[in-house]
């Protein structure tokens, strides 16, 4: 293995003060502007400067499955690469949000198991054309996590290198909720039925037939079960797609930028990623709750709140987007509002 867990810089701390001060001086009651603050605050502490800045850049990170063979998903593996000649085609959903927001917006293609035409737009990582059956084998090997996990580096330094200071990672996967499913149930103990949901809108008996073939996997990498290493879990039951993203949000916050999390799928990369290095969490914001059952667990588990509760589960990025104007909007405050003193404005000190 090539890559290595990147070292992530504390938050300024020493900056707490000064920065809580700029806050509390807008002409507002203190407080009054919630959760703004508190994300004005960390933008701050993670640029290490009372002046936090932003420029977002999006990715949807696409890749196959396996066992998409087995029906863990309602849907056919194709829908994977016709889902990306939509983005590329900016069709999709995150294609709208990320023009509506002003966010650029690249396709990745991680691993997806059909031939794709050259675009501009597109990145071709192309690891391998999807991942193994985890049912049968481990998904990947340690050189494909390897090259993955480089791979997410290499996303995040050409947009650093643009001046980018946030990143939002969107993935498109068939089957890919399977194994976000069992990252989260290797890496937090919990039983593979509690962390599985429907989807992309699996019935009843779908969904019981996906926790059927999820068992079995939990059963075939028993010994991963047992020791659950971080990326060990991830080469046996993870993503192409998931791998990248990992490798791209230890990437982001090695460079102080921030990480705007989506739904169940990238929540899942942010847990390999912060038993990896749990600083990561210091650099991320969480966007949404997602409607897929296991989310709620999931982002409590690393102690997230999200901001939006819009039951959306569409993935692709398309929560971290919608949530994007309110990161805007909390830097715009600190650095638009007027203070009580240039704006003369008195309110009574408190007692
Ligand atoms: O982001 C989410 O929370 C989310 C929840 C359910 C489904 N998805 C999307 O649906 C696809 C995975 O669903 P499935 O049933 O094929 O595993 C994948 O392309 C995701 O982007 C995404
Ligand atoms: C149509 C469709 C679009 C998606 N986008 C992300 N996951 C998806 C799954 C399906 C099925």
């Amino acid at each position: 293995m090539n890559w290595n867990t990147p070292e992530i810089p504390p938050l300024a701390k020493e900056l707490e003060p000064v920065l809580r001060a700029s806050i509390d001086g807008r002409t507002k009651p203190i407080g009054s502007l919630g959760r703004l603050e508190a994300l004005a605050l960390q933008l701050g502490l993670m640029q290490a400067t009372v002046e936090p800045k932003l420029a977002g850049a999006a990715f949807v990170v696409a890749g196959d499955h396996g066992f998409a063979e087995d029906g863990v998903s309602p849907c056919p593996q194709a829908v994977t690469v016709q889902m990306v000649l939509n983005f590329l085609a900016g069709g999709a959903g995150i294609n709208v949000f990320a023009r509506q927001m002003g966010l650029p917006l690249k396709v990745v293609d991680a691993g997806v198991a059909a031939p794709l035409p050259a675009h501009p737009d597109l990145v071709p990582l192309s690891i391998r054309a999807g991942t193994r059956n985890a049912r049968l084998e481990r998904a990947m090997t340690m050189d494909e996590v390897d090259a993955a996990l480089s791979g997410g580096e290499s996303l995040v330094a050409q947009i650093a290198a643009e001046g980018k200071n946030a990143v939002i990672f969107g993935e498109m996967g068939i089957g890919n909720t399977a194994s976000a499913s069992l990252l989260m149930s290797a890496l937090t103990g919990t039983p593979i039925a509690a962390c599985t949901g429907r989807g992309a809108g699996h019935d009843d008996a779908g969904l019981a037939h996906k926790i059927s073939i999820l068992e079995a996997v939990v059963e075939r990498h028993a010994d991963v079960w047992a020791k659950p290493e971080p990326l060990d879990v991830l080469a046996a039951v993870g993503g192409l797609e998931i791998a990248v993203i990992v490798g791209g949000m230890l990437a982001a916050a090695e460079r102080r930028m921030l990480i705007v999390n989506d739904g169940f799928i990238i929540t899942a990369a942010l847990l390999v990623a912060a038993r990896l290095n749990p600083r990561v969490l210091d650099y991320t914001v969480f966007a949404h709750g997602s409607a897929e059952q296991a989310h709620a667990q999931l982002v409590a588990e690393l102690g997230g709140k999200p901001l939006l509760d819009l039951g959306l589960r569409l993935g692709e990025g398309t929560g971290a987007a919608l949530a994007w104007p309110l990161l805007e909007a909390s830097v715009n405050f600190l650095a638009q509002m007027a203070t009580f003193e240039s704006a003369g404005v008195t309110v009574p000190t408190a007692p």
